[in-house]
Formats: structure tokens, sequence, C-alpha cells
């Protein structure tokens, strides 16, 4: 028989019967080495099957283990919630949305937060709540409102972000006297920040994040007046039927819908870009896009009105007369061009966001042209989008002026 002994030509051990037990020496020596070897080609067997299996199920056993540890330190109890904002007092409601109550409030650590206390009409389940706001969690962004923690008890279901705290965009940008404190030089800051939060959402975060309801009420400031996006993945968290590229729930906030998402409940990371396209527009002329008026049982929004300026060459006159005389002349005209490519009624028009980053970024870059925006035909209560087949063509040239083409002027308005 092939024993250990044998096989390495060691002596077998001799007979100890009638003697003292003694160790088989030659056994340890032996033994250590192959152990170690197996070992090692344990660890090396793997890494082969990791690298062969791309994501194997080893690492995405370590995932899920690692996302479970994390809802473990995201969630809060309802009682530290109820101290946090003395009980949820009205002293504390900073605001109410489309999803529930928001509250100020002061972490045991001496944190503020903003609670966000979800209405009891969210259909989604814990656990689906739970995996998303894992997701959510992840995201590390300067101009995103960053999700700290949630509460899951019984009938409550609460979200805890960082306390922005300067209020919304919306605040200033509509309000007669808000709104003078957003000089020009603000106003850009805060349209470069939202697209590299965007940015961040559609290419660089670990996932592609469609956020579906970005509007100026979305959009928080903080001590700097820097822009944080709010609210992305609320939609996702709470619908579970709107998580598709396609959905028959269409959730966001008239004016700053995309036709193809008001229309066929069609969202993707263009539908994003012509919401940010009406913030853009937005922000420059100080003027809701919302405020449509009729025509021939057309709505038209204030987008039409901005496209009716830049047709004859006055991008100019659509400037928040608030903002005064300061500011630079090349900055607005190359904003009105950008907000006018990203609400393109043809979705294949639309920039993506990266290219609007680096668009605000480089001034050599020259900009297409933009075509009209949509309009919507108005059809009882209903708003449709009226087919454009016009527009599209190259008759359509519009006579604007060459610095107006061309995103490479360099010289500010003389002050
Ligand atoms: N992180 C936060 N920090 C400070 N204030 C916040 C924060 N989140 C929300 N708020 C305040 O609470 C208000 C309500 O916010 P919420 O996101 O619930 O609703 P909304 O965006 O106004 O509407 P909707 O839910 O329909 O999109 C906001 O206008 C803002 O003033």
């Amino acid at each position: 028989m092939t024993n250990l002994h044998s096989f390495t030509g060691a002596p077998p051990p001799s007979s100890t019967k009638g003697k003292g037990r003694r160790p088989p020496r030659a056994v340890f020596p032996i033994a250590v080495p192959l152990i170690g070897v197996a070992v090692v080609l344990f660890i090396m067997a793997l890494v082969f099957l990791k690298r062969r299996l791309r994501k194997s199920y080893v690492a995405m056993a370590l995932e899920t283990i690692a996302d479970i540890f994390t809802a473990k330190s995201l969630q809060y109890s309802l009682t530290e919630i109820q101290i946090a904002t003395n009980n949820f007092s009205v002293d504390n409601k900073i605001g109410e949305g489309g999803f529930g109550r928001v509250y100020k409030g002061v972490l045991g650590n001496g944190q503020e937060v903003a609670v966000k206390r979800l209405s009891r009409s969210s259909v989604q389940g814990a656990e689906e709540f739970k995996n998303e706001i894992v997701v959510v969690a992840k995201l590390q962004h300067r101009n995103l409102v960053r999700l700290l923690g949630f509460c899951l008890e019984g009938e409550e279901k609460i979200l805890i972000y960082e306390f922005v705290p300067n209020k919304s965009l919306d605040y200033f940008l509509f309000d007669p006297e808000n709104k003078r404190s957003l000089n020009w030089s603000r106003r850009y800051n805060i349209i470069g920040g939202i697209a590299k939060g965007l940015l961040y959402l559609h290419e660089d975060s670990r996932l592609r994040i469609v956020h579906r309801d970005l509007k100026a009420s979305n959009i928080l400031l903080d001590g700097n007046m820097s822009p944080k996006i709010a609210d992305f993945g609320m939609a996702k968290i709470c619908g579970v039927d709107q998580y598709e590229g396609n959905t028959n729930r269409i959730a966001g906030t008239v004016g700053y819908m995309a036709p193809e998402y008001m229309r066929r409940g069609q969202f993707s990371i263009k539908s994003d870009v012509f919401s940010f396209g009406v913030v853009i527009l937005e922000i420059v002329t100080g003027k809701k896009n919302s405020s449509f008026h009729m025509m021939d049982r057309k709505v038209l929004y204030y987008f039409n009105k901005v496209w009716k300026h830049w047709r004859r060459g006055e991008p100019l006159a659509l400037l928040d007369s608030s903002i005064g005389d300061s500011f630079a002349k090349n900055e607005v005209i190359q904003c009105v061009q950008l907000g006018l490519l990203c609400v393109e009624e043809y979705v294949s028009k639309r920039p993506t966001v990266a290219s609007v980053v680096n668009m605000l970024n480089s001034s050599s870059v020259t900009l297409p042209t933009p075509h009209r925006p949509a309009v919507f035909r108005s059809h009882g209560s209903e708003s449709i989008v009226e087919e454009l087949e016009v527009e599209q063509s190259n008759t359509e040239r519009i006579s604007i002026p060459s610095s107006v083409n061309e995103a490479s002027i360099t010289e500010p308005y003389p002050r």
C-alpha cells in the first residue's frame, strides 16, 4: 500500500507496541509544505475563476454581504428620527412635495439633516425600498444631495438627506425680490454645477440613473449658492412599475417633461437632457416654462418664445432684467443656444450631458444650430406634442449674429 511515508521514501514508523508513543517525526516537515501548496492552488483557482467569470459568484456574494452591512449602517430607528425632528413638529417642517412632508432635524451626532417622511400611499415593498436606498446612498458628488440613511418601521418609510441650507432654485428664480440675489455669474455657475451632477448620474456613477423629474424646485442651493440636484431615485423608490425605459405611469412635471416621455412614457438620459434644457432657459430668462399660452389649440410653452427671439437674432433680449447689465454676453448666448439644443423635439438631436459639459468648459467648441422646440397640441384636457415635420431642414436657417453660432467668443459684454 502506498502511504505517505513510502511515497516520500521515509522509513515506516516502528511499532509503538510496548513502547511509549513517539511522535511520527517525518510527517510534519512534509505535510506543512503540502498544505501550503494546497492553499496557494486554491487561491490561484479562485483568482482564475474570478477572472474568467468576470462577475463571479464569489464577487456577487461579497457584494451582497457588503450591501447588507451598508443597509444596516444606513438604518435609523423611528425613535432616533422622532428625537431629531422634535417628533415631526410643525416648527421643523420645511416643505412638502409630491412624496410627503420634509422636516429639518438634527441627528445625535449634531449633523443637520432633512427628513422626508414618505406618504403612506407608497406601494413599494420594504426589501425593494431598502435595496434602492443602498444604491442611491452610494452616489456621492458635490452637486447631488447626499442620501444619508433611512428608517423603516411599521408603516413608516423615511428618507434622511444631508441638509442643504439655501432653499431651492425656484424660490429665487421666480420671485421678484429673491431673484435679485442671483446675478449672472451665480446663474452660470449653477448651470455648470447642475450639468456636472447630471453627468455623474448618467455616466460616472456605477449605474446609469435617469432622474426623470429634473426641475427648478429639485435643485437645492448650498451655503455658497452652488447647486445640488435633489430627488434622484425618488420616482424609482416610490413606484415599482417605473423602472423600465418605458412606463405607463408617468412621473414628471408639466413644462419639464420631454415630448416622448409625455406622449409614450419613454424615458432616457435624453429626456433628462430635455428637462435640463428647460431649467437652463428658466435660469437665463427668470421665467417659468410652464407659464404657457394657447394659440390655435396649441400649447406654447415659454421656450417657444425663446426660440422666436433666437430666430430674430435677439437672444440677449431674453435675459432676466433683474440681472442688470453686468453679465458676459458670450456666456448668455451660449446658454440660450445650449438650452434650445437640449429642448429639441428629436431625441437624437439633443446633446448628451457630457457634450453639454464640454461645451460649457471650452470656448472653442462650435455649437450646432438649434431647431424649433416641441409644440404641444391641446386635446381636451390633455396636451400632446404636435408632429413637426417642418423646421428640421436647412431651409430653416435662421439669421442670427455670427457670435451666436460660435461659442468661441471670449470677450465679455462691456460692463
Ligand atoms: N435636503 C434638503 N435640504 C433642505 N431642504 C430640503 C431638502 N430636501 C427638500 N427640502 C425642502 O423641502 C421642500 C419639499 O421638497 P420635496 O423634494 O419633497 O418636494 P418638491 O421637490 O418641492 O416637489 P416634488 O416632490 O413634487 O418633486 C423643498 O422645496 C425644499 O425646500
